[in-house]
């Protein structure tokens, strides 16, 4: 893992992509003071964003050197506030930055950073209307997601009716002679280009990325719409991956929608589907809230109280069916891409680490029923029976509670993959305590959080490339007076801080948590050989892709091809 992770960090590269980005960066100062557009409604700076990279490309990880105190010569301010212009200081690190970002709205306000992601990647029509119905409705809107995904009660009941014994009790469907008519492949499976390979006990190898992804966001998005809206767009899986992994960066990075190649093409039209389906859907809500015949007769009996919150917030002040698809895009988007990637990474470590899915094992096993039935497989051609394991209890309170060891390796996975940013508008002329300096902002700055800067950094975290989970594992003592083994999250933020910190973030820790230990509770997954495995004969060794950036969790460069069988030991067990 250290290698390709030195090799896709290598010296030299990060040096000259730093001389650029410093050069760039000095254009853009000049640019940007020289023609300073007017900013009426606020909107991050399309050359922030880029400001934002290069800053965390420059002082992260514990960087030093030439172009660090470069970039420190020419910077604004000093401390902990990295940054070229008035206009938008980074800041690294800062020791009391919770407190700033918990500030009321009209001095630190996290509204103009999400009305510019509205209207510069989820198709808001950048409008002075829309500026005013945000500004209106924010808290409105946030409110019922907080009530239903961060309030403890509200998200442990939801995993409760999530369906995830059923679910990962059939990760894949298969017979040991190939695919079983009777069992039509799951939604999750579809686009994992999966391959039965036969044998005494079945197999398949599949795609781990795309399998995993899909299965998070099969668990996770009637919990929010209702059963119906999956069902009824077929291509909503694929269409919002495309839209995460192609469009969203690229908008980000200011490209317009209109540039000439595939994949801002293709972006673009999975954006269009989105939005029309999720429009579709709030005529729907309407239709049933106000009594009336619904679509297609759809039934919209299971859409959550935090989708019918927000339509009614939407209603009452005036947003038009296409504002509304804009808005919920984000939400839609914000539930599943930094989850289900997740859930990836923290399955993968898993697997790919010697000796860690029997610890895990053992932890989670009193909170897993686990029931074994034989099946004869005669009909699919077969001469002997296979043994099919279901899960058939689950206590996902104690999975998160009593396992301190599955926690801490969610932790560290949040630690390698994660990249979470606040960014914020400076309503009032505001001073930032650092370190003993002090910083005055002036009103009309935007300031921007790159959490993960220290994530890598090996002053803050020894041999940092490596998965260790134990890093984030104490000892505490329990009422009883009785040492115990607890997670703690430390210095990582993985969830923002603030006002606006993450609002799914009780719901997106518990779903990882559950759907993690029922697979690992049922499967066995081991890498497929590679070419050269073949060529040599050697037994296929785990190789994790390069990370590229993603919209908020770090992406494989490519996905992993795995094999995938019923959990050995419980297959020969008594
Ligand atoms: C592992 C999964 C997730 C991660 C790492 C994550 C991370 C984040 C981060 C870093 C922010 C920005 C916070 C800030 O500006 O300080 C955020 C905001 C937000 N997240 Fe999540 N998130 C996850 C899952 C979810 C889920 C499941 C939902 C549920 C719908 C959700 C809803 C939101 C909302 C609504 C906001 C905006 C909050 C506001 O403006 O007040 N997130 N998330």
């Amino acid at each position: 893992m250290d290698d390709w992770y030195a090799a896709l960090v290598s010296p030299r590269l990060v040096q000259q992509t730093v001389a650029a980005g410093v050069v760039i960066a000095f254009l853009i100062r000049l640019l940007f003071s020289l023609f300073t557009p007017n900013n009426p409604r606020k909107k991050f700076p399309v050359w922030a964003t880029i400001e934002l990279a290069l800053t965390i490309l420059i002082v992260g990880s514990g960087a030093s050197g030439f172009p660090r105190r470069l970039y420190s010569a020419v910077r604004r301010y000093g401390g902990s506030l990295f940054g070229l212009t008035s206009r938008h200081q980074v800041l690294v690190d800062l020791g009391g930055v919770e407190r700033l970002f918990s500030q009321p709205h009209h001095i630190i306000n996290p509204e103009p950073a999400q009305y510019t992601i509205a209207t510069r990647v989820f198709g808001g029509q950048d409008s002075p209307d829309l500026k005013a119905k945000l500004e209106a409705t924010f808290k409105d809107v946030i409110a019922p997601v907080e009530r239903l995904f961060v309030n403890e009660a509200a998200a442990a009941a939801l995993i409760e009716c999530a369906g995830i014994p059923e679910a990962v009790s059939s990760l894949v469907t298969f017979s040991s002679s190939g695919a079983n008519p009777k069992k039509p492949p799951q939604r999750w499976e579809r686009s994992a280009s999966i391959r039965l390979i036969p044998g005494e006990q079945p197999a398949v190898e599949a795609n781990f990325q795309s399998l995993i992804r899909d299965l998070g966001a099969c668990i996770a998005i009637p919990l929010l719409y209702g059963h119906d809206l999956l069902n009824r767009y077929d291509s909503l899986l694929d269409d919002l991956w495309r839209f995460d992994n192609d469009l969203f960066p690229l908008l980000m990075i200011g490209l317009p929608t209109w540039a000439p190649f595939r994949m801002m093409r293709e972006g673009v039209a999975a954006r269009s589907r989105l939005l029309t389906e999720i429009e579709a859907l709030q005529r729907r809500i309407d239709q049933h809230e106000s009594g009336g015949i619904v679509d297609f007769g759809a039934d919209m009996s299971d859409v959550s109280y935090a989708a019918l919150g927000r339509a009614a917030a939407y209603r009452t002040h005036g947003w038009t069916l296409p504002q509304r698809a804009a808005g919920e895009l984000g939400i839609l988007w914000g539930q599943n891409a930094n989850t289900q990637a997740m859930l990836f990474w923290l399955l993968t470590y898993v697997y790919s680490t010697p000796g860690l899915v029997d610890q895990l094992r053992e932890e989670i096993s009193p909170y897993i029923t686990i029931t074994t039935t034989e099946l004869d497989d005669r009909e699919n051609g077969s001469n002997h029976s296979i043994k099919e394991n279901k899960i058939t209890a689950m206590d996902h309170a104690a999975l998160a509670r009593n396992c301190p060891r599955l926690k801490a390796c969610l932790f560290e996975s949040y630690r390698l993959a994660n990249e979470a940013t606040s960014i914020r508008y400076v309503e009032k002329d505001t001073t930032v305590p650092d370190a003993g300096e002090h910083h005055h902002l002036k009103a009309g700055t935007f300031i921007s959080a790159p959490h993960s800067v220290i994530q890598r950094d090996p002053s803050v975290y020894p041999d940092p490339n490596r998965f260790v989970p134990d890093r984030f594992l104490e000892e505490v003592f329990d009422e009883d007076g009785k040492k115990k083994l607890a997670a703690k999250y430390g210095k990582l933020k993985p969830w923002g801080v603030g006002t606006a910190k993450c609002k799914g973030r009780t719901f997106a820790e518990r779903e990882i948590l559950s759907l993690a230990a029922a697979v690992l509770s049922l499967w066995d997954v081991s890498p497929a050989p590679g070419s050269r495995d073949k060529d040599t004969n050697r037994p296929p060794r785990w190789e994790l892709p390069p990370m590229v950036p993603g919209t908020g969790v770090k992406k494989p460069i490519r996905d992993i091809r795995v094999i995938i069988t019923g959990r050995h030991s419980l297959r020969s067990g008594p």
